[in-house]
């Protein structure tokens, strides 16, 4: 099938890179506030370097580094190992985020770059700990850079709470028009997490049984070998769930279990996927421990390097109770997943950086097979590894060769680079390139936000209220998390995957 660019085959360089995206033609200009940070030096210049090598970013465009940081141009360009011809188009200055006059010398610096660069499109991002976003809007308000022509790009996990959420929309729709709001969750722009959509709703067969009549239960793992490194400023204020199962595990759940939408464009993906998250069972916070189970790393060995405990990382609290690993059950209340449970993990320091879908389908009735009774039969399983080494996978059963009738389970794996030949985009590479066309599809609507913290608050406050009883279970680190998160899972008759 050719793509929209008429091509069949997908064309890459000959570093074997996908090179597909047609080129921008409309400038702009990007102010990343918090480019002295971490996301701005590993995600976020990366990706727009990457789109400047394949020559996809219009020609006149800037990006101005804001930061409270003291530095000047040539020291912010050599953070960055990126083509020289971009970062002459990068410079930065100073900004306190809560001082509107240090906004009027920022609007002074763009209008100088916009004449300069003959740019009429300003994109803001706000890469900074939630808790800045606010002023940062409210001074971009106050100094005139909220213009027609500009748009927002604002970070997960949106706000703190539900509270704080909704304020952080009422500043947003005061200052911004919805079409100018991009709220990014970058697991969205990831290949992987799209290409669900695509292998449930492009093709007839999985459709007919992706329900609670073939499956058993499904596990979504996100696991990451590296600890809070050095984010403790951002980390102890927000913790796992905030960080991770407040945006990415409940989109990746969203895009499992969502009914098809009519079109993926506009409106219509973009609502199934709220309808399904309004649709999860709310926690029941009287017994909350036999539905979450909270973690935190302690000392261990991960990837045969011996690491400290979270509570022994720099910037972090002594006696922290933040948790580094979440595990959960829930139920999705509706006719096509009644009854059937989804189990979801996520933490640092486990044994590996893995993110996994595992749809496991229910065991045969009856077995056949002499002496191979039906529950030593491995169940059909379709896993979706979503990084690294992407993958779809189907697991079911093949007679051994060998007389008699000995079933053995294997794999059919389909694997991206093996298949296309190609790395894949970055998530953010995709998404910064929506944000400056203005596609808005990828991204987060405010009822998103709204109905994930409606979920998560309880859970939040029922943590807060009762320190004590929901005090993080130490695991070490190393390990697939505490031993409470096995017994979730296992006394139900099942257990975990070894990912
Ligand atoms: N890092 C990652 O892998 C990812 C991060 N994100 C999100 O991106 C945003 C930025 O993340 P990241 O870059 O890792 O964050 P950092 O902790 O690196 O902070 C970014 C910058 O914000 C400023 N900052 C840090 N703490 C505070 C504070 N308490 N008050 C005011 N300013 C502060 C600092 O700049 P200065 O002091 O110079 O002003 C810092 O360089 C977050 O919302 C995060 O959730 C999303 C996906 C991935
Ligand atoms: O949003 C975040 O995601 C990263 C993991 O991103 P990935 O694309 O490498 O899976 C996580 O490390 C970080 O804590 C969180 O803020």
């Amino acid at each position: 099938m050719r793509c929209r660019l008429g091509l069949k085959e997908c064309p890459k360089n000959d570093a074997g890179i996908l090179r597909c995206f047609p080129k921008i033609e409309q400038p702009f200009g990007m102010v990343i506030f918090g480019a002295s940070g971490d996301l701005t030096k590993r995600k976020l210049v990366p990706a727009l370097n990457r789109l400047f090598e394949a020559e996809i970013l219009p020609e006149r465009f800037f990006v101005l580094g804001a930061a409270r940081t003291r530095m000047g141009d040539e020291e912010f360009r050599s953070r960055f190992n990126t083509q020289p011809d971009l970062l002459k188009r990068f410079s930065y200055t100073r900004v306190d985020y809560q001082n509107p006059d240090t906004f009027k010398s920022l609007k002074r610096v763009v209008d100088d770059l916009m004449k300069r660069f003959g740019v009429r499109n300003l994109i803001f991002y706000l890469s900074v700990p939630p808790d800045v976003y606010v002023p940062i809007i409210e001074n971009l308000s106050k100094a005139g850079l909220n213009t027609e022509t500009s748009r927002i790009v604002i970070e997960k996990p949106f706000g703190k709470d539900l509270k704080s959420a909704r304020e952080l929309e009422q500043v947003l729709q005061r200052s911004f028009g919805e079409h100018q709001i991009f709220r990014i969750d970058h697991y969205l722009g990831k290949e992987t997490v799209q290409n669900i959509l695509v292998f449930r709703f492009a093709n007839f067969i999985f459709e007919e049984i992706w329900n609670n009549k073939f499956v058993d239960h499904v596990q979504i793992t996100i696991a990451e070998g590296i600890g809070v490194e050095h984010r403790a400023g951002y980390f102890e204020n927000t913790g796992l769930l905030r960080d991770i199962f407040q945006n990415h595990m409940l989109q990746i759940l969203a895009l499992i279990t969502m009914e098809p939408p009519s079109s993926f464009n506009g409106e219509s993906f973009r609502s199934e996927r709220v309808k399904l998250l309004r649709s999860i069972r709310p926690f029941p916070v009287e017994d909350l421990e036999n539905w979450i189970v909270r973690g935190q790393y302690g000392r261990g060995t991960v990837n045969g390097r011996v690491v400290p405990a979270y509570r022994e990382e720099p910037g972090v609290s002594k006696n922290s109770s933040v948790e580094t690993f979440v595990a959960m059950k829930l139920f999705i209340d509706n006719w096509r997943w009644s009854g059937v449970p989804f189990y979801l993990r996520a933490g640092k320091r486990l044994p590996k950086k893995v993110t996994e879908v595992a749809v496991v389908f229910k065991r045969i009735p009856h077995s056949i097979f002499p002496n191979v009774p039906s529950k030593d039969l491995e169940p059909n399983t379709i896993i979706f590894t979503i990084q690294p080494n992407e993958a779809i996978s189907l697991e079911f059963q093949v007679k051994r060769p060998c007389p008699g009738m000995t079933p053995q389970l294997l794999s059919m794996d389909f694997r991206y680079e093996d298949y296309f030949g190609v790395k894949l985009p970055d998530a953010y590479e995709r998404l910064l390139l929506d944000v400056i066309l203005g596609d808005t599809t990828l991204f987060m609507r405010r009822d998103d936000l709204e109905v994930s913290w409606e979920l998560l608050d309880p859970v939040l406050k029922a943590w807060e209220s009762d320190p004590v009883r929901f005090e993080p279970h130490i695991y070490p680190s190393g390990t697939w998390g505490p031993k409470e998160a096995d017994l979730l899972i296992e006394r139900d008759g099942r257990r975990w995957r070894r990912p």
